[in-house]
């Protein structure tokens, strides 16, 4: 047997259930599961998206029902994390899992845990109606196109009493409970802005790969930091999975797409590709001109980012936007630490984050984005890939 079977098959063991355990454990969800089946025939006992084959589990005991069969028929079963509101990068991870794994599975679960307590948990964007729409538009799509391997098979959509079984442990960074903790990776960039984020993370991601049990699992490029923590979770806690990195997608206008991004409002929509295009200033400086010092490359960001800034303050606060940088970072791969130049046989991470801050003084009937345009943070990053340096 595979080594790596062979630890998901100790990891599955205490998962063994019966049927009558799953109807005890699925109590709660009797009444929707009702609701959306539309037969009482064995195939549809089950909570599906309306129109499709896709389960909808809500708890630990039916996922692991649920994931076993496929185990013993050595059907591969990939995981895609996600917090919902579902947008186009997402969809290109499914895409991604869904041409090399038998089973997609996709989660949706708006984790407290990596929201620090000012941080926008209340109004974070939840949109289950589109979400299930948009999986069954793809699941109809992916099953059209013969080069897939599999397709969507199930959502996770667990409630937080099921995520964290012994109670939630709070948001305060002092909050005690189980956490995975990533050490120093997670204390820098965006885990120095957000304290207690990564070991959000890292806690619901071990969760959902311990319920899951997936043979891989897809994270977008557009949270570099959070893909360069999982792997790392992954190797220090040996855990049997592949960690898979999915391009960013992007609007026309390169910004990156984001939940978040619906905060917006058109006016600051429209220069929020700050942040992209000094990414893209330092990118030229480090390829096309051949700079490797931090100050040289860091340098052609920051110009981008002071030209904007002017432009904004020539015009009147009524159509003019603010916004502050958090970070502009060149890092190393792996540990994420600040470079002061980069050795092009390991390459770099380009990073940063600025907050969009709310409009000064609204015009009549403008459209300030979801929740009345609160401040938005937005991150973004390219990365420098190792190569060859051809010596003279
Ligand atoms: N534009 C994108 N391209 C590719 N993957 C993405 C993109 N945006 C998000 N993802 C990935 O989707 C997964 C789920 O992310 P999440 O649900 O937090 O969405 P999000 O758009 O990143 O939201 P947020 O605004 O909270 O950052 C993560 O692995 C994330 O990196
Ligand atoms: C990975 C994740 C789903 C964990 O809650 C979240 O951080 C996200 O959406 O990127
Ligand atoms: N996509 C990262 C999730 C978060 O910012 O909370």
């Amino acid at each position: 047997m595979h080594p790596a079977s062979a630890v998901r098959n100790f990891l599955l063991r205490p998962a063994i259930i019966t049927t009558s355990t799953l109807r005890a454990t699925t109590k709660t969800t009797t009444r929707t599961m009702a609701s959306s089946c539309s037969s009482s025939s064995s195939s549809s006992r089950y909570e599906k998206i309306p129109s499709t084959q896709i389960r909808i589990l809500r708890t630990v005991p039916s996922l692991r029902l649920f994931r076993r069969p496929h185990l013993l028929d050595h059907r591969s079963v990939a995981l895609v994390p996600t917090m919902g509101a579902l947008h186009a990068g997402h969809l290109s991870l499914i895409r991604a899992a869904a041409k090399e794994n038998h089973h997609v599975i996709v989660s949706i679960y708006v984790n407290p845990a990596q929201f620090g307590i000012s941080e926008d948990l209340d109004s974070y964007p939840q949109t289950w109606e589109s979400d299930i729409e948009q999986l069954a538009k793809l699941d109809r799509e992916l099953a059209d196109d013969g080069s897939n391997l599999g397709r969507i098979s199930a959502v996770f959509a667990p409630s937080t009493k099921e995520m964290y079984p012994s109670g939630f442990p709070g948001q305060e960074i002092d909050s005690k409970g189980s956490f995975v903790n990533i050490t120093p990776v997670a204390e820098v960039l965006e885990g120095k802005t957000r304290p207690t984020f990564f070991r959000g993370v890292a806690t619901v991601c071990m969760k959902l790969f311990n319920a899951v049990q997936p043979e891989k699992v897809y994270f977008g490029q557009k949270d570099v930091q959070q893909t360069v923590v999982i792997k790392k979770m992954v190797k220090d806690f040996m855990l049997p999975v592949e960690v898979v990195v999915g391009k960013t997608v992007r609007a026309e206008d390169g910004l990156a797409l984001s939940s978040r991004n619906v905060y917006l409002g058109q006016r600051r929509r429209k220069v929020a590709t700050v942040l992209w295009r000094a990414l893209r200033a330092a990118e030229a400086a480090y390829l096309e001109k051949g700079k490797r010092r931090r100050e040289e490359i860091l340098g052609a960001a920051k110009e981008v980012v002071k030209e904007v800034e002017r432009e904004q303050e020539r015009l009147s606060p009524k159509g003019r936007v603010r916004f502050e940088v958090d970070y502009i970072s060149l890092a190393d791969p792996e540990s994420m630490q600040e470079l002061e130049e980069v050795d092009v046989e390991r390459g770099g991470i380009l990073s940063g984050a600025i907050k969009m801050l709310p409009v000064e003084e609204p015009r009549e009937g403008e459209d300030l984005g979801h929740s009345g345009g609160p401040a938005v943070r937005l991150i973004d990053n390219i990365i420098l890939e190792p190569r060859e340096e051809v010596k003279a």
